[in-house]
């Protein structure tokens, strides 16, 4: 008996960052875009009790034990209702780790919604959203896919309309950087500045509905790249040889230190992937379009489905 959810990545077409707030966090206007570069999470039951195992090419780099965002969402599922956890949860890897395309919280995102096919708790869609919320800022979107705004951290969402399917090539780099280090050099660099309350720009919501690549290229930005670039100055490198390959837009993606370019059309997209690949500038390269499908069942042997 299990269950497989197929979960997406996501890059920020926008990310306007506020000031810190009380709490550590920071407000944002978060203009999620999600991506076809997929893991996959597994559910099966396991009377040893929870366990979490990881293939993939980054499977070194992800923690098996309860900090892992899968699990966490399995006990919170569990301990929500009434379920005992002795799960084994098999994660498929294929989202970089550390990279600022919401790896981990895609995992979070794939265990509960497998986790709650498995266990059949009847739990709502909002209800679901809000255990989402607890696990991470980036865990809602993870779980709703498509394109949304998020505001508050990140986890107050309004999907949406997107007018056609954006090409996007992403460079994965030779380290990773931590997302709460990317913020606290944020606030470093903001130091002694008035910065203002973040706003989604109406040009890029725009471009996003007419799925017109020129018009997003345009309106692109995030507000964490020079914290990600300042801890990570090599990722500049990355950045203009994309450019220089044609891409339409470069930026880094979310925390970074994933880079991602945006391409008129797939052949375009092709040419910027094969430019990247041999700049010497990254680790590895892969294109992906977007929008894409939310954490989505595509196995469940419990009731005999298959949906892929
Ligand atoms: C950079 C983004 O990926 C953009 O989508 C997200 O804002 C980060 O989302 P995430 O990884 O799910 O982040 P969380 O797990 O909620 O928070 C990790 C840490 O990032 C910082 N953080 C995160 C979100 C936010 N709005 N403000 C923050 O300052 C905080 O230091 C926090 O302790
Ligand atoms: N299932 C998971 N997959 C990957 N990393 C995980 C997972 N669970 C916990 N982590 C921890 O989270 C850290 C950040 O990894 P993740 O891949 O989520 O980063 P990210 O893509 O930059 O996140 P975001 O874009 O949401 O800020 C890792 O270094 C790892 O220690």
């Amino acid at each position: 008996m299990s269950v497989t959810v197929r979960v997406p990545a996501k890059v920020n077409v926008q990310l306007a960052v506020g000031p810190a707030r009380p709490d550590g966090f920071h407000d944002l206007a978060n203009v999620f875009l999600a991506v076809g570069l997929y893991d996959e999470v597994t559910v099966t039951p396991s009377p040893g009790g929870l366990r979490v195992t990881c293939d993939g090419p980054d499977a070194g780099q992800v923690p098996l034990d309860r900090t892992n965002l899968a699990a966490r969402a399995a006990l919170a599922l569990a301990e929500r209702y009434g379920r005992t956890p002795d799960v084994h949860l098999h994660i498929a890897k294929d989202i970089p780790v550390a990279g600022g395309m919401a790896g981990g919280s895609a995992d979070g995102a794939g265990a509960l919604l497998a986790c709650d096919a498995l266990w059949r708790t009847g739990a709502s869609r909002e209800e679901l959203l809000d255990i989402c919320a607890e696990l991470g800022s980036d865990v809602p979107f993870s779980f709703v896919g498509g394109a949304a705004l998020g505001t508050g951290r990140g986890e107050k969402l309004q999907p949406l309309e997107v007018g056609g399917a954006f090409h996007w090539v992403f460079a994965m780099a030779g380290r990773g950087l931590s997302t709460p280090a990317v913020f606290r050099e944020f606030d470093r660099l903001g130091e002694g500045t008035n910065i203002p309350a973040p706003v989604a720009s109406q040009e890029l919501l725009d471009a996003l509905a007419k799925g017109d690549p020129d018009a997003l290229a345009a309106t692109v930005s995030n507000d964490l790249q020079p914290a990600a670039l300042s801890l990570f100055p090599e990722l500049a490198g990355t950045l203009a040889a994309g450019r220089a390959a044609g891409a339409l837009a470069a930026l880094v993606s979310g925390s970074g230190p994933t880079t991602a370019f945006l391409a008129r059309d797939p052949e375009s997209a092709a040419a910027v992937a094969g430019a990247l690949r041999t700049s010497g500038t990254c680790r590895s390269v892969r294109t992906a379009t977007g929008p894409a499908p939310g954490a989505t069942v595509i196995r469940n042997d419990r009731s005999q489905t298959f949906f892929a």
